[in-house]
């Protein structure tokens, strides 16, 4: 299965379904910051031991407080999609506030996945936020993991769509705070379905693998 090398002028584009689209570089900087700087504040309260009265106090109002200036601008609309160039020439549309890949969700590892010969591969180090049992990464997580993988290795390869239907063999235990190598591929399609496989992998052996079923949006032609 080749990747959709298409470029994004000739993909179907989100802004004609009303959806705004940022461009990846436009992204600030700052915002980029910002948002890396929550996600280690998830962490931070995640796993914090502290238990005077007055130091959590004047965490959450310093948070309050923050939430409260970022809160005078407007909120982004929702579906707002950010267009990325990939490596290779192909580019791709992904909602920017995505919970696993998107760019500015703070809750997001993120994950970032890049097109391959055969699908799309991406690498993520998870930590205690994504914790389900002790040590290990949360079974929605990891399926959250693949469907990210196979709807987008499935995207690039034809159209985008949405998960029919996805199974996922769970087996053996996925580790926090090692590399997850995370790999999808297409495996056939029939008129809008697309037949997606994908697995997670830890020093070389497959902890989860995925059989995915999207079917395509259909876009005016
Ligand atoms: C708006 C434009 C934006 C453009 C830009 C997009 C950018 C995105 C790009 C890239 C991102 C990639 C990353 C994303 C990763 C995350 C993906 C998710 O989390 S998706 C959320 C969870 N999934 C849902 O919420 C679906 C809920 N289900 C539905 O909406 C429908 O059931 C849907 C669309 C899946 C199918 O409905 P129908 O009415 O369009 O089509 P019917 O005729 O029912 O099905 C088509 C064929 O598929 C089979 N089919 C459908 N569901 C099946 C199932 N569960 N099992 C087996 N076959 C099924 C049917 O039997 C039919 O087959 P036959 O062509 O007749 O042979």
């Amino acid at each position: 299965m080749t990747v959709n090398t298409q470029p994004a002028t000739e993909r179907p584009d989100p802004r004609a379904f009303g959806l705004p689209v940022v461009e990846q570089d436009d992204i600030p900087a700052e915002l980029r910051a910002l948002v890396g700087r929550v996600h280690d504040l998830i962490g931070a309260v995640a796993n914090t031991t502290e238990t005077d009265p007055r130091t959590l106090a004047e965490a959450a109002a310093a948070v309050e407080g923050v939430t409260e200036r970022l809160g005078r601008a407007p909120r982004r609309q929702i579906g707002t999609m950010v267009r990325r160039d990939l490596p290779g020439g192909a580019s791709e549309f992904g909602t920017i506030s995505n919970i696993v890949a998107g760019d500015t969700n703070p809750a997001a590892p993120p994950l970032s996945l890049v097109p391959t010969a055969e699908g799309v591969r991406g690498e993520v180090t998870l930590d205690t936020v994504y914790q389900g049992p002790p040590g290990l990464v949360h079974g929605g997580w990891i399926a959250a993991l693949l469907d990210q993988a196979v709807g987008t290795a499935s995207s690039l390869a034809t159209s985008p769509g949405l998960t029919a239907r996805l199974e996922i063999d769970y087996r053996s235990p996925t580790p926090l705070f090692n590399p997850l190598e995370i790999t999808a591929e297409v495996e056939r399609t029939e008129r809008r379905k697309v037949y997606v496989n994908g697995r997670i992998r830890v020093n070389g052996e497959i902890t989860a693998q995925a059989r995915a079923l999207m079917v395509r949006v259909p876009f005016p032609e």
